[in-house]
């Protein structure tokens, strides 16, 4: 029997426990909280994560890294971006020899502007063929409800692939590999902050026009950071681009989504913060990604407008002038 080892039981570490589980894996899910992975074993649900929702048999939860990480054939990763480095050097003497690390996440690390996956090759020490990411139009509460969606599991060694793909295959989950780990990654962590900006318009009062061109125009910059770090352009017209953009700009259960509503309708960034009370990555990857699209000579002019909004205190409505106001340009150069 495959064994999977998944860290991080927040909403998305439990929902995709439960989609290994049905597709037939026996699991153990790991939290940094020993009363939290009690409560779980005991009642068979996650209270804090994904309350009324009933798991199925074949999740063991634990507090103990080296019992979640024994013998696992592929170790899931999915605590908030920022966390991963500490967290992996922590796991990484209990990792079991050849498991395939398998990224969730959907940021990019602030400072060294690494993806995931670049940070699990060099804080576990294992080549590319041994990391693999999952990314799509993935709400967590949706595919718990065992609502169909499909996803896209990536790694650079197409074998591997396939065998995350069986692994977590079931009548409600469709998985479809792709070796462009980069822009797979980079579909996930850059739709959080389009979806930030869809949000504030939304709490502006805006329309589908607004919503749709910012998707547009949030697809067109993403690709071109995409290309400039190598990634095939198709990609983004996938799952993991305008597949995951769709689900977060248009779901009032995208946190993302949500946190930009709050502010576009007034919220201070205190406030918002507040009131969030589960991992919003756009907040802080946005200024992430900007400094990748600097590092690469990339316009990412939606980006940076939310990140004078989120991180400088600029108005909104102050902030879309200056977006509406830029120099005119082709659609496509
Ligand atoms: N929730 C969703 O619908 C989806 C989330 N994701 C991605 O999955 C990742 C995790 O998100 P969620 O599970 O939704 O977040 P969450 O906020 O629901 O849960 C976060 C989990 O990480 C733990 N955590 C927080 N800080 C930690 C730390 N310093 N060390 C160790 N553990 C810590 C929390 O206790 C909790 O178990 C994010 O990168 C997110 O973008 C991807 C697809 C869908
Ligand atoms: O990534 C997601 C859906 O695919 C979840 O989006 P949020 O993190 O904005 O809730």
């Amino acid at each position: 029997m495959t064994k999977a080892a998944v860290f991080g039981n927040g909403s998305w570490g439990t929902a995709f426990a439960m989609v290994l589980a049905d597709a037939g894996c026996e699991v153990s899910l790991w939290g940094r909280r020993a009363a939290l992975a009690d409560a779980i074993n005991s009642t068979g649900v996650n209270p804090d994560y994904l309350p009324g929702v009933e798991l199925p048999k074949g999740i063991t939860a634990t507090a103990d890294p080296a019992e979640a990480a024994r013998d696992a054939d592929f170790t899931v990763l999915v605590v908030p971006s920022q966390t991963l480095r500490e967290n992996l050097a922590a796991w990484v003497p209990d990792l079991a020899p050849g498991t395939v690390l398998v990224s969730l996440m959907k940021g990019i690390e602030l400072g060294t502007a690494k993806r995931m996956s670049e940070v699990v090759q060099e804080v576990a020490g294992v080549p590319a063929d041994r990391v693999a990411v999952l990314t799509g139009p993935n709400l967590a509460k949706e595919i718990a409800a065992r609502q169909p969606a499909a996803a896209v599991v990536a790694c650079a060694d197409e074998t591997v692939a396939q065998r995350l793909q069986t692994a977590c295959m079931t009548p409600y989950f469709r998985p479809y590999t792709n070796t462009d780990v980069v822009g797979c990654e980079l579909g996930g962590a850059v739709k959080n902050v389009i979806g930030l900006a869809v949000g504030i318009a939304d709490g502006m009062g805006l329309g589908d026009n607004s919503k749709a061109t910012l998707i547009t125009r949030g697809l067109a910059e993403t690709t071109r950071l995409g290309l400039a770090m190598g990634a095939d352009p198709l990609t983004f017209s996938g799952l993991a681009g305008l597949g995951d953009l769709v689900a977060t700009c248009s779901s009032p259960l995208s946190r993302n989504h949500t946190f930009g509503t709050n502010l576009g309708r007034g919220m201070s960034l205190e406030e918002t913060i507040a009131v969030t009370k589960q991992t919003a990555e756009g907040v802080k990857s946005c200024e992430s990604v900007l400094d990748l699209a600097r590092r690469h000579g990339v316009d990412m002019p939606i980006t940076e407008t939310v990140v004078s909004i989120v991180h400088e205190g600029k108005p909104p409505i102050v902030a879309l002038k200056e977006l509406m106001s830029r120099s005119a340009k082709a659609e496509r150069r």
